[in-house]
């Protein structure tokens, strides 16, 4: 049924970023403010180099974010642990009882940008999960293998059966966020999973498909890992994203790089969303015809699972057709955010 009227003006509560990366140095005066001026509070990604491994490195990178925060913003920063073959008991000791911490991310060594230092052997860490699990820390899993002879198109779906339920397995109790999901594989594996698992949804990966990435020519700001997957697997994300369910939430996975490292023969993987991202997600749900759902996917699901409470302040999106800035200045060199020269169909209210 089509609505009568059609609402020029969208007011949801202030939402978080389940998955972000804010990266370091001079780099925070340009994605902090760009994520505080929407968001309330963001889980910050550790892969910098090198990488975020101790409760001390965490809460130092911590402060680093806050000294760019603008005056008047309440935004939290929730900080993650890059798991290593190394990290031991402790550290996950330690961690539960830093309320600033709120998980560890795992990094299959080689799947992503900047995880050279991640974990070789998933079964090694039995004692580490063991007490994730029982001081009810989280696992956020990039969740892809990377052994040379599986496709790139499969990686996710081969994590997920050669490691993600056996994992689940061994540790019933482990709190789960499987990160940036692209496949239809991950929505089941997540929706007949228990209550303690869930998954984050970017804005690229209900938006496009491969060939957004690769028909007509290459387009490197599309290039994010897990890679854009074929249209059946987006239309899943879609559906599932659109239905309201509990487990899937935002994260936009907001991975800046320089113009120049992205427009090149080997570029990098990662789109940068963050100065658009509320609208992107916007964009989607009305093509659903679900905006009444966008509230619940960033400003509530993700809250209700990490067990923090939902935001009493407001955001308010209004119909006005704007274009993505086709570049954006930083102290590195400019940076082609994603959707850049794209007209997006709402914006934020100042
Ligand atoms: N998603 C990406 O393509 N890139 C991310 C890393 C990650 O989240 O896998 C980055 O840090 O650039
Ligand atoms: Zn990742
Ligand atoms: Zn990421």
């Amino acid at each position: 049924m089509s609505s009568a009227a059609v609402a020029n003006h969208l007011t949801i509560p202030t939402p978080d970023d389940w998955h972000l990366h804010l990266r370091d140095g001079d780099l925070l005066a340009t994605t902090v403010p760009a994520t505080a001026a929407v968001f309330g509070r963001a889980v910050v990604m550790p892969n910098l180099v090198p990488p975020v491994t101790t409760v001390a490195q965490a809460l130092e990178y911590r402060n680093r974010i806050l000294a760019q925060v603008p005056a008047g913003s309440s935004f939290e920063p929730l900080m993650t642990l890059y798991l290593t073959q190394a990290t031991s008991v402790e550290t996950i000791v330690a961690a539960a009882a830093e309320p600033a911490i709120i998980g560890f991310k795992l990094y299959p060594s080689g799947a992503t940008t900047n995880s050279a230092a991640g974990v070789t052997d998933i079964e090694a860490l039995d004692e580490v999960f063991a007490a994730m699990a029982s001081h009810g820390v989280p696992l956020l899993v990039h969740g892809e293998v990377t052994s040379a002879e599986i496709d790139i198109f499969d990686r996710e779906k081969v994590f997920i059966d050669r490691y993600l339920r056996p994992l689940l397995a061994r540790h019933p109790q482990l709190k789960l966020v499987l990160e940036h999901i692209t496949t239809a594989d991950a929505v089941e594996f997540v929706e007949k999973a228990g209550a303690n698992v869930a998954a984050t949804i970017t804005p690229q990966h209900l938006l496009m498909n491969r060939n957004d990435l690769l028909v007509g020519g290459v387009r490197p700001h599309n290039y994010c890992l897990p890679i854009l997957k074929r249209r059946d697997h987006q239309l899943e994300l879609r559906r599932i994203a659109a239905s309201g369910h509990p487990r899937f939430f935002l994260g936009t996975d907001s991975a800046p790089h320089a113009q120049s490292r992205k427009e090149t023969a080997c570029g990098c993987a990662g789109c940068y969303s963050a100065p658009a991202a509320l609208p992107l997600y916007a964009e989607f749900f009305e093509q659903m015809n679900a905006l009444d759902k966008l509230a619940d996917f960033a400003s509530g699901f993700g809250a209700d699972f990490y067990g923090l409470p939902r935001a009493t302040s407001s955001v308010t999106l209004e119909r006005h057709q704007w274009m993505v800035p086709a570049t954006v200045a930083t102290a590195v060199g400019p940076m082609v955010p994603y959707w850049a020269g794209e007209p997006l169909q709402w914006r934020i209210k100042q």
